[in-house]
């Protein structure tokens, strides 16, 4: 028998815990009956309200009284719920009887039949998990991303004019600058963001198989469907009105497929600045009692984007697979989404990690202007490009007939080694207009970056 004292299995909920527990407020499973507990507050109040099936208005009192029920949700309830549930062995049923108690112990015990009244526990569920995983993601999860597209903006700024050799293919190509390239990644990013902006959060509220059915053999003087777009639209969602025993999902794996994408272009940024540092690009900050190798002591490893990295991947994998399954459930219902969707939270919990790390990682490197220099000095052959364009603009407009410079400058370049003295020679000699040769002459691999430095203003 082991003698280690009870251990999570998720590293979520073990070492990397503070960077993620703002999450556990909504997507954790006592968020989620909180979040239960509340629609079932508020629709007693929806009832009561319209004076239904006998009821009165609740009054002012009454109704804070109910809906302390939800901001005083705590271990207490987390406790007789587990209690409640291992007799139910139903969650939301067990949420149930727990407001029952709660209307007894609140003088209200003649309204307790109206607790879950006509509704399907989906009908609590969809509208529990629109509620959290709108919260989680517009008050934690996309915050921190605004924080990374931002500590990324100053970034690429600060680097716009930080002329930088290329590498399509891995190989030197037509030079760029920092800025532009770090710059690509804040326009990519703040896409999604505004897709995932104008996303949807919906929900249903309809019985048991989406037909208000038991609604109307209870009163078909009601309308219904009305009651059910006010009650669900006064929780800030959007309403579904056509739909099978559950909301049909599409508005999640929405979402967590744009989640994902967002978590595929970290992963690109990631990967390029890791690619960035192993070349000296970047120089990694060291951080005062930071060990980077446990035996070679020079080591500044980046941990930063390695670890987010990871984290990225295990989040699309889990995303995924969630926009994958949500969106089919045979027939009426089947029940494999009550099981997934327990792990909404561990999804954008990789995914807050990574986004974590890489603001950290962000904070702690800086250019290494040197070594782009040299870089950029040592390969004059990228100018081959340039000089073959000018002398196509130079034949078009009746200034040269060389033939074929493009040919012209493979054969003096591909593959090879050219020093600006090589270049000049080869350019002066070039029959051309003496304005383009001056302006050939003049071009360095540093200053051939096009409007790389103002393209960036293109950021909104
Ligand atoms: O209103 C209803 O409940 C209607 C009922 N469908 C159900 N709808 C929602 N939840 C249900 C349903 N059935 C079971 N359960 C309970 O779901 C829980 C499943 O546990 P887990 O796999 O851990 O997520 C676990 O707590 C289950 O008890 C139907 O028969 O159509």
């Amino acid at each position: 028998m082991s003698h280690l004292p009870v251990q999570v299995l998720s590293p979520l909920d073990g070492r990397y815990r503070s960077a993620v527990s703002d999450l556990g407020e909504y997507l954790s499973e006592a968020g989620l009956n909180r979040a239960r507990v509340r629609v079932e507050v508020e629709w007693l109040i929806t009832l009561t309200d319209r004076s239904l099936f006998g009821s009165a208005p609740l009054t002012a009192e009454q109704k804070l009284d109910l809906r302390a029920l939800v901001t005083n949700f705590g271990q207490a309830e987390i406790d007789e719920l587990a209690e409640l549930e291992a007799t139910t062995r139903h969650d939301v049923k067990a949420v149930e009887y727990l407001v029952r108690r709660r209307l007894g112990t609140l003088g209200l015990a003649d309204i307790s039949e109206l607790t879950h009244f006509a509704a399907t526990s989906e009908d609590i569920n969809n509208l529990s998990y629109a509620l959290t995983v709108r919260d989680a993601v517009q008050t934690v999860w996309l915050p921190k991303l605004r924080l990374v597209i931002d500590a990324l903006r100053s970034r690429a700024l600060e680097f716009r004019a930080d002329a930088m050799l290329a590498r399509t293919h891995g190989q030197p190509a037509t030079p760029t600058t920092m800025g532009k390239e770090l710059a690509v990644f804040v326009y990519r990013l703040e896409r999604i963001v505004a897709q995932i902006d104008a996303g949807d959060y919906l929900g249903k509220f309809s019985g048991a198989t989406g037909t208000f059915a038991a609604h109307v053999a209870a009163d078909p003087s009601v309308d219904w469907p009305a009651v059910s777009r006010e009650f669900v639209e006064g929780l800030g969602l959007g309403w579904n009105p056509l739909t099978t025993q559950i909301e049909s999902h599409d508005w999640q794996a929405e979402l967590y497929s744009r989640a994902s994408h967002a978590n595929r272009i970290l992963h690109n940024l990631a990967t390029d600045i890791w690619t960035y540092i192993s070349i000296g690009y970047f120089r990694q900050i060291p951080q005062a009692g930071a060990t980077g190798s446990s035996t070679m002591p020079h080591k500044i490893n980046p941990i930063r984007f390695e670890n987010a990295e990871a984290n990225l991947e295990l989040s699309c994998a889990i995303l995924d697979s969630l926009a994958a399954t949500l969106v089919t459930s045979r027939l009426q219902r089947d029940l494999t989404d009550s099981t997934t969707q327990r792990n909404i939270g561990v999804g954008f919990g990789h995914s807050l990690l990574a986004l974590d790390n890489i603001l950290r990682g962000l904070g702690e490197i800086d250019i290494d202007r040197a070594l782009l220099e040299r870089d950029l000095d040592s390969n004059w052959e990228i100018l081959g490009e340039a000089i073959q364009t000018v002398i196509r603009a130079e034949v078009s407009a009746g200034r040269s007939s060389i033939e074929d410079p493009y040919a012209l400058l493979k054969e003096l370049t591909r593959g090879k080694r050219i020093t600006s003295a090589d270049l000049a020679a080869f350019v002066s000699a070039l029959d051309i207009g003496p304005a383009a040769k001056t302006r050939l002459l003049h071009l360095t691999p540093a200053g051939y970056v096009g409007l790389a430095d103002s393209l960036i203003d293109f950021l909104r």
